[in-house]
């Protein structure tokens, strides 16, 4: 719901919310400008002192304007004809033309009322009310994509229109809310629909036969201040019952040119004083700086609208998977889907049309979309949840369990979760068993207990389907092809080889970038921006399942690399050892965000063994800020299996990468990288007192073992690889 409210005012008005802010913008110039360039008058002037300087040089002087800006413009009436002057105050001379520039006044008509008037005064108002629409339900996906209004300004994951729409709005969405609502309460002013409490003073006339006193011998002009003026006109010279009128920032008075005194005087009600606010804040006059702000915010807008269509077509693709949905309202099942991969996406239309050849309403939707008051006809909720990085959800997903916890109540169709994930990972299934536990503690009713499918296991699969057949009373065949991923081919272009002697056949893979199209350009897609630690699928000959490889390059270097080693038997590996250069794979990437350095300039402790050392080589490559990197790198003997030896030795030398500790467990004294970490604990316990995040990257044997020996290391500080990893300080790439 909170992403239809702001998809479509965004897409229906994004024209008119371009052209309304990227004129206000261009607007919020001119009040700076004028404050610059206007002479400003001194703090002690006086309205009586200024007025008998100006009429000195303009007999004929009508009228004294101080704008918001401080500008002061005199107007008067010379041998029939009018005349206008900006003036300096220290002189009382003309200091430049009073007339608007052609430039704003046509900007603020079309910021206005598009040039149409009163129609377009609506229209434009209409743009408004979608910008505010817009920014608040902005706000609220914001918070949801961060997981929480506390973590507004965490750091952004995801392809580059996501984020960038992201920090963009972070940034924007004060100013634009506080444009939008001021630009309601302008139009409403317009239209005389706020109450007019300016109150004009009761007219009064000027004693008659009685000689005009000098302009310095009228008290209230004398004690006036220019800061404080608004607006002074005097009395016409051939009306003798003619007053001055003097209106200041705390109201309007009526003096005798005779006498001196005040006539009569009246002060300005609340709404009038609430809209010279607000008509502040809106134009900036008075108020330059935030009027510069506010125009830098309303500047995001096309940006925002841009990011914000990019990201709805790369949806609308993704979506287009889900053709044939029974309406959101009257399904009687309900597929909820967590994918990051998109693999699970196909499993869902296979248990769609299962569940539809028996006759049954089926709406498959993306579980970030869940909330259970759309689903009025709802008998049981499926929830499919792959999991990543270590237990956690897809990016998409993120914040779901915190908003199944945040409900008013359970739903009470009843639910059953099946988990997507992949054995070798330390926890598996993870983000669908926290699904579980969550569902669980709010007391919603389960149909069937969790189940989990590995490595998109088309057997574990209709396993499931029979339970889920069972419990439904239905005859359920769920067969389903996994589908191969859409590949690219990389070339092959260089190639080192190690270990070949101590009988672990282990490469160094270069390959070509592929050429991007126009579109992967746009929505990132493909090879179009890649980190070192995302993964690369290779799906090898005379088999439809990838396997994955970490990178050990970004987009930046121009190349992709991997290493590899050859397992006994292992057809992917067997074909990537024996590529030459020239050869072609199919490979699709697939990216990995939580094994990245955290941001800053904090130390970061490597520690990899093998072809672990691919991504840790890549982060080390990415270093060019020199924050303090230290690697712990495990081989067999230096000569044989050192990945990256030339290498590590130049980037130690540019400052790069700051220490190196090798292991070699193949050549006296025997080390593993568990055994350097334990000879060097004192250099790594420093190294976390200051902020230092661990990434270990390799087998899952070798991940385990450096576990157990931090755990060891860290007991006496009461800190341990689970409370750093809590704190977004330790992360794992194991296979
Ligand atoms: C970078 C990455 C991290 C993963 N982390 C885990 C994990 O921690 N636990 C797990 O069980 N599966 C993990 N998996 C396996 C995926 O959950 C599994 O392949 C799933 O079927 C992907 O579904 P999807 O394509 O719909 O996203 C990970 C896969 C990748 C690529």
């Amino acid at each position: 719901m909170l992403r239809l409210t702001h998809r479509w005012p965004g897409l229906i008005a994004a024209l008119l919310v371009i052209v309304v802010s990227l004129s206000g913008a261009a607007l919020s110039v001119f009040p700076a400008l004028d404050h610059l360039s206007a002479p400003q008058a001194s703090a002690n002037l006086t309205v009586a002192a200024l007025t008998q300087q100006v009429a000195a040089n303009h007999p004929g002087l009508e009228q004294i304007r101080r704008t918001p800006s401080g500008q002061i413009e005199a107007y008067w009436f010379k041998a029939g004809a009018p005349g206008a002057a900006v003036i300096d105050p220290a002189t009382g001379k003309d200091a430049g033309s009073a007339d608007p520039s052609r430039v704003e006044l046509w900007l603020t008509d079309l910021h206005r009322s598009l040039f149409l008037g009163n129609a377009g005064r609506w229209i434009t108002a209409a743009g408004a009310v979608a910008m505010l629409v817009l920014t608040l339900s902005g706000a609220a996906l914001v918070a949801r994509r961060m997981g929480g209004w506390r973590r507004w300004f965490g750091p952004t994951r995801g392809p580059w229109p996501g984020r960038i729409h992201v920090e963009l709005a972070r940034f924007a969405v004060g100013g634009l809310v506080l444009s939008s609502l001021t630009a309601l309460w302008l139009t409403a002013l317009t239209f005389s629909m706020i109450p007019d409490d300016s109150a004009l003073p009761s007219f009064a006339s000027a004693t008659p036969g009685v000689t005009a006193l000098p302009v310095a011998q009228i008290p209230i002009l004398a004690s006036t201040k220019v800061s404080a003026l608004e607006k002074l006109s005097l009395p016409s010279p051939s009306d003798p019952t003619d007053v001055y009128t003097l209106k200041t920032d705390g109201g309007t008075a009526l003096v005798d040119p005779g006498t001196g005194k005040v006539l009569s005087s009246a002060t300005p009600g609340i709404w009038t004083r609430i809209s010279n606010i607000i008509m502040l804040l809106h134009t900036g006059r008075g108020a330059s700086v935030l009027g510069l702000i506010l125009g830098l915010m309303a500047l995001n807008v096309p940006t925002l609208a841009l990011t914000g269509v990019v990201q709805w077509l790369a949806q609308r693709g993704k979506a287009s998977r889900i053709k044939g949905n029974t309406a959101a309202g009257s399904a009687e099942t309900v597929v909820l889907v967590a994918s990051e991969g998109g693999t699970s996406w196909g499993f869902a239309r296979t248990l769609r049309d299962a569940l539809k050849a028996q006759r049954q309403g089926v709406h498959v939707a993306p579980l970030s979309q869940f909330d259970p008051k759309r689903y009025s006809h709802a008998k049981r909720f499926i929830i499919l949840a792959a999991t990543y990085g270590e237990g956690a959800p897809p990016s998409a997903a993120r914040g779901v369990i915190e908003r199944i916890r945040a409900l008013p109540a359970a739903p009470h169709a009843p639910l059953t979760i099946l988990g997507f994930g992949d054995r070798s990972f330390p926890q598996f299934c993870g983000f669908a068993q926290d699904l579980a536990r969550a569902a669980q503690d709010i007391g919603w009713p389960e149909f069937l207990p969790l189940a989990t499918v590995d490595r998109q296991s088309p057997q574990d699969f209709a396993r499931w389907g029979h339970d889920l057949g069972a419990a439904l009373g239905l005859p359920l065949e769920l067969s389903h092809l996994p589908e191969v991923p859409r590949t690219e081919a990389l070339r092959l272009i260089q190639r080192r080889d190690y270990g070949k002697a101590v009988g672990a056949p282990t490469a160094i893979l270069r390959f070509a970038l592929p050429p991007r199209s126009l579109w992967q350009r746009l929505t990132s897609q493909g090879f179009a921006r890649f980190e070192a630690g995302d993964l690369l699928g290779i799906v090898p000959q005379g088999s439809t399942v990838p396997r994955f490889y970490s990178l050990a390059s970004s987009r930046a270097d121009g190349f992709i690399e991997i290493c590899v080693r050859q397992h006994e038997g292992g057809l992917c590996s067997g074909q990537l050892t024996t590529m030459t250069s020239g050869e072609s794979v199919a490979a699709f990437l697939r990216r990995n965000p939580d094994f990245r350095p955290a941001p800053g300039r904090a130390p970061v402790i490597l520690i990899g063994a093998g072809t672990g050392i691919g991504p840790l080589a890549g982060f080390v490559r990415a270093n060019h800020k020199r924050r303090p990197m230290h690697l712990f790198f495990g081989a067999r003997t230096p000569t044989s299996d050192l990945l990256y030896d030339e290498e590590l030795l130049n980037w130690q030398s540019a400052g790069q990468l700051a220490t190196l500790t090798t292991a070699y467990s193949r050549q006296e004294p025997h080390h593993y990288v568990q055994d350097s970490l334990k000879i060097n604990a004192g250099r790594i316990l420093q190294l976390l007192t200051g902020g230092a995040q661990i990434m270990v990257c390799g087998g899952r044997e070798m991940a385990a073992g450096v576990r157990e020996t931090l755990a060891e290391m860290l007991s006496a500080s009461g800190q341990s690889p689970a409370t750093l990893k809590a704190e977004g300080r330790y992360a794992e790439d194991v296979y």
